[in-house]
């Protein structure tokens, strides 16, 4: 049975405007300039506490993990109060996850969002119903681009990972996927300071719609694993 996993921010949701808002909250409450937004979207993906660090870097600020705690609870509670205040799927999300479905796919959410974090956001969106299995950055010990999460969606989903394809939109969800050892599609409208055009993935869409036409191009495709 063969899983699509799915990057979370960027790639399923459009959550730029609240993560920009509550970690800027964060950053003022602690005495440091507001970052605008187009260069947070630099900065997402690797989780909210290497999104403090990069925030804090943006700053000027040279940090220890002992600064990094407090900001990431008063990042944790803040943003959990304001998790879906602007953020949506991306338009066609919900259809393209139910036409899969009803073709046989096992879905799953692979994130580096905090998994106490990204449950309620899907149940919000009323998402949680379409997958089969959430990973989030600390389910595991070790968070993408280990392949670890990735199997470990892929098996909790009850899948193989011969067959399974990854959709993301960063350079973190296609090392992801080729440390996983599964092909991956990226989406051109996520948040990545690099243009995913540059980072080889083997196929781009710019909407949901072409995601049907995507995995099934790669669906009999042999993994790539370098
Ligand atoms: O940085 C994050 O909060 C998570 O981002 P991701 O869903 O793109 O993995
Ligand atoms: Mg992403």
């Amino acid at each position: 049975m063969s899983v699509l996993v799915f990057d979370l921010d960027g790639t399923l949701v459009s959550s730029m405007e609240d993560l920009v808002v509550t970690l800027n909250v964060v950053m003022t409450a602690a005495g440091h300039s507001a970052i605008p937004q187009d260069d947070v979207a630099h900065m997402v993906g690797m989780g909210a506490k290497v999104l403090i660090q990069r925030g804090l870097e943006f700053n000027g600020v040279d940090w220890t993990d002992a600064d990094i705690e407090p900001l990431f609870e008063h990042f944790l509670e803040h943003y959990a109060a304001n998790i879906a205040v602007h953020t949506r799927p991306f338009v066609g999300v919900v259809t393209a996850l139910e036409a899969f479905r009803k073709d046989g796919w096992k879905l799953a959410v692979c994130t580096n969002k905090a998994e106490r974090l990204t449950l309620p956001l899907l149940t919000e969106l009323d998402l949680s119903q379409y997958f089969d299995a959430v990973v989030g950055g600390d389910t595991f010990s070790v968070s993408k681009p280990d392949a670890e999460p990735v199997h470990g969606a892929i098996s909790r989903a009850g899948g193989t990972v011969t067959g399974s394809i990854m959709i993301g939109d960063s350079v973190t969800d296609i090392n992801a996927a080729r440390n996983a050892g599964i092909p991956v599609i990226a989406v051109d409208f996520g948040y990545t300071p690099v243009p995913v055009e540059q980072l080889g993935p083997d196929r781009i869409i710019s909407h949901f719609d072409e995601l049907a036409g995507a995995v099934a191009a790669l669906a009999d495709t042999p993994p790539r694993t370098s």
